[in-house]
């Protein structure tokens, strides 16, 4: 293969994610049949005895769809996924195909965790695309349904940078703010935003840069601040008064769904003393979701020593749990914000802007997990300020 390409050379790749019926399809038909003058390939993967998705797509001379076989992309046919990115690339440099990047449909059922991984795990893959963002689609009438049950569901919310929520038409306003505000507790990274029968802007899911770590500095300043309406310290969640098991659960990568279903259900609100804590809407309640998002700031600059080892020990014992994470640290003796993020065990670190004179230094990190035991991240990371 050739010489490593530089970022903008890279093909960039995104995620389409969503549970069964979210209206994947409906979004991916819609952005083909679209003058948009992109050329994209898209990796269909379907989960069922025929393919039924690739004859709804329309395909034109600007479309490559490759079908992966059946099973899952992110277990059985990850293999699959890494030949097909490979063949791809191949036939990409020999002119055999002509795209500029690559839209990956996962199967209703995917968690999107090893699909990411796909694409700094293989050398030849992680040289040669660029993985974009993770575009999650929620159906507005089933989602919270879907996201008491399934598991799965929820991860697709985790991993999301863009979040688009289908199917609106079938609420009322009051159901789908409810919805909006249980994916913000979950993710209060993504953007969210609705959409009708697929119809959105090409733009609206791709050149994201979700993975990219200067984009930590599009994590919306006012987020963080306490009295932001969308503010993750609703998820200050106090863990002594909680019977979370905060061990982590080693089937990432399956599907045994019945086994994955045994964590969905196992907070109890009446034990939860947290005042922050909604657990009067008509569903089940919000914080049963396994997957949550808090937020860590500190004026204190970080002792980077102490701070690397604490990362490399919290990643390596939650790193299964940790689905994304994201901050902007203020680390002692260095006058530029380090930017760092992270995909469950893979993590990484470089610097970004200096601090200017006038400008107060602060850390602002955000944890997306399932089960996440705040209170060790936050003690830990306080842990690490130096003294
Ligand atoms: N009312 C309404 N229906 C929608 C909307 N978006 C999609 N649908 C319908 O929802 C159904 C499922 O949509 P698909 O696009 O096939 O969903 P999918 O996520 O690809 O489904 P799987 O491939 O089975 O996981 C179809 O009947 C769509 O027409 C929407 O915004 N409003």
């Amino acid at each position: 293969m050739n010489s490593p390409r530089s970022l903008d050379q890279m093909v960039p790749v995104t995620i389409l994610t969503g549970f069964l019926g979210a209206g994947k399809t409906t979004l991916l038909k819609r952005i083909l049949t679209e003058y948009h003058g992109k050329r994209i390939a898209v990796i269909e993967n379907e989960f069922g005895p025929e393919s039924i998705d690739n004859d709804l797509l329309v395909q034109d001379q600007d479309e490559e769809i490759i079908e992966l076989s059946n099973g899952c992309v992110c277990c059985t046919v990850r293999g699959d996924l890494m030949r097909t990115l490979l063949d791809l690339r191949k036939r990409h440099e020999s002119g055999e195909l002509n795209f500029e990047r690559v839209i990956i449909e996962t199967t209703g059922m995917a968690n999107p965790g090893p699909v990411c991984q796909t694409f700094f795990m293989d050398d030849d893959i992680a040289e040669y695309y660029r993985l974009d963002a993770v575009v999650t689609i929620v159906d507005a009438k089933h989602g919270m349904e879907t996201l008491d049950e399934q598991e799965e569901a929820q991860k697709q919310v985790g991993f999301a940078d863009r979040i688009l929520i289908s199917k609106k038409d079938l609420v009322t306003e009051a159901e789908y703010a409810a919805l909006r505000r249980r994916i913000v507790h979950m993710n209060p990274r993504a953007s969210i935003e609705a959409v009708n029968f697929g119809d959105t802007d090409l733009k609206k899911i791709i050149d994201i840069s979700g993975f990219n770590l200067n984009t930590i500095l599009d994590i919306d300043p006012q987020f963080l601040a306490d009295d932001h309406p969308d503010a993750a310290h609703d998820h200050d969640h106090d863990h002594s008064h909680c019977d979370h098991d905060h061990g982590h659960c080693d089937h990432d990568h399956g599907h045994d769904h019945a086994h994955g279903h045994a964590h969905d259900h196992d907070h109890d609100p009446a034990t939860c003393t947290n005042p922050d804590h909604n657990h009067g809407h008509s569903h089940k309640p919000a914080h049963n979701d396994n997957i949550g998002a808090f937020v860590f700031k500190s004026d204190k600059p970080f002792d980077p020593e102490r701070l690397e080892e604490f990362l490399g020990g919290v990643v390596q014992v939650y790193g299964p749990d940790l689905l994304r994470y994201k901050g902007i640290l203020y680390m002692k003796g260095i006058n530029k914000r380090m930017l760092f993020q992270g995909v469950h065990m893979l993590m990484g670190a470089e610097p970004g802007k200096p601090w200017l004179a006038n400008e107060k230094k602060t850390t602002k990190m955000v944890f997306i997990g399932r089960k996440l035991p705040q209170e060790i991240f936050t003690k830990g990371l306080e842990q690490c300020l130096a003294k």
